[in-house]
């Protein structure tokens, strides 16, 4: 998909996959274009070319209102109750006021909300909101989640009880995308990744697989009695700090990097007693950082 405003292309021929039961982060700077793909998707703004497709084929109404969305602007009303206000939400995706009321109940029982539901929105905490605000867009049991930073302002147990909740959903089948800017936290929930950097998807697959195809190969060992042999052995030494060294192969031995490791370690042995032996995997933020310019 494509999308400009004036003369700023915030989404320049975007395409990447949810899949069902996994969990997709999505990351990028401010301004890389999240939350407009986000609204594409919802057919809150248009696209000015592409297409989305939902279980191969264009969207339409009604696939649409199957969706759950979090938006950015958090979109509840201030006055009314919890439970009123879900079942409105309930009842504008067609479940019966009934319904509505039952599964309002249910969530707010699930995110901790339970002896809250005849309070006013108004009158709770801005995380507690938030908590309602995924509610809303759980309510009708959506078969897409879609969530504009739904961790942002949360303290840490509401971010486990949301992560909780966001997982429970996709183990139950439905693809989850949620944008954040909490690296830590999208590598501790994610599955697959997209990576966009202003408007253009730099990465996207299998968290796994993103980090292995886009990093040096590493490895920190600890030999006896002192690493700095290492330098003499013709092995890319990074970092020597007494017995522990950083060490890097070669681009070439992705090839086959079980048998680069063996010889690795053969050579290492060979020179000394090795206590340690492992490949460093980086963090997301060190690939982030490396895949975003
Ligand atoms: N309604 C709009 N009118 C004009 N420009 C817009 C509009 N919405 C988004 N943009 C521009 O499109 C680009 C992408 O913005 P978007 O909000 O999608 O980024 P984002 O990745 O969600 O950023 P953040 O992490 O800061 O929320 C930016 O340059 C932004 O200024």
């Amino acid at each position: 998909m494509t999308k400009r405003f004036g003369s700023t292309t915030a989404l320049d021929d975007v395409s990447f996959a949810v899949r069902p039961g996994r969990m997709t982060g999505f990351v990028g700077a401010n301004g890389a274009g999240k939350t407009t793909a986000m609204r594409v998707v919802l057919g809150v703004v248009p696209e000015d070319a592409g297409h989305v497709l939902w279980r191969g084929s264009p969207l339409d109404l009604t696939s649409r209102s199957s969706f759950g969305y979090m938006p950015e602007e958090r979109g509840l009303y201030p006055k009314m109750t919890l439970l009123e206000q879900l079942a409105f939400f309930a009842r504008l995706h067609g479940l019966g006021s009934e319904e509505g009321r039952r599964r309002g109940r249910e969530l707010l029982q699930e995110l901790g909300l339970g002896d809250r539901e005849g309070d006013r929105l108004e009158s709770l905490s801005l995380g507690n909101q938030q908590r309602v605000q995924i509610a809303a867009a759980l309510v009708h049991e959506p078969e897409l989640l879609v969530l504009d930073e739904p961790f942002s302002g949360l303290d840490p147990l509401a971010v486990d009880a949301m992560a909780a909740m966001l997982r429970r959903r996709a183990a139950a089948g439905v693809p989850v995308l949620f944008s954040s800017h909490q690296l830590d936290l999208v590598e501790r929930l994610c599955d697959d990744l997209v990576v966009l950097d202003h408007g253009r998807v730099v990465a996207a697959g299998p968290a796994d697989d993103i980090r292995r195809d886009r990093t040096p190969l590493r490895y920190r060992v600890v030999v006896e009695p002192d690493a700095g042999f290492l330098r003499e052995e013709g092995l890319r030494v990074l970092d020597v700090d007494g017995a522990r060294a950083l060490i890097e192969l070669e681009p070439e031995a992705a090839g086959d990097l079980v048998a680069a490791e063996q010889r690795l370690l053969a050579r290492l042995t060979r020179a000394g007693a090795v206590r340690e032996f492992r490949p460093v995997v980086p963090t997301l933020s060190e690939i982030f950082r490396e895949v975003v310019r």
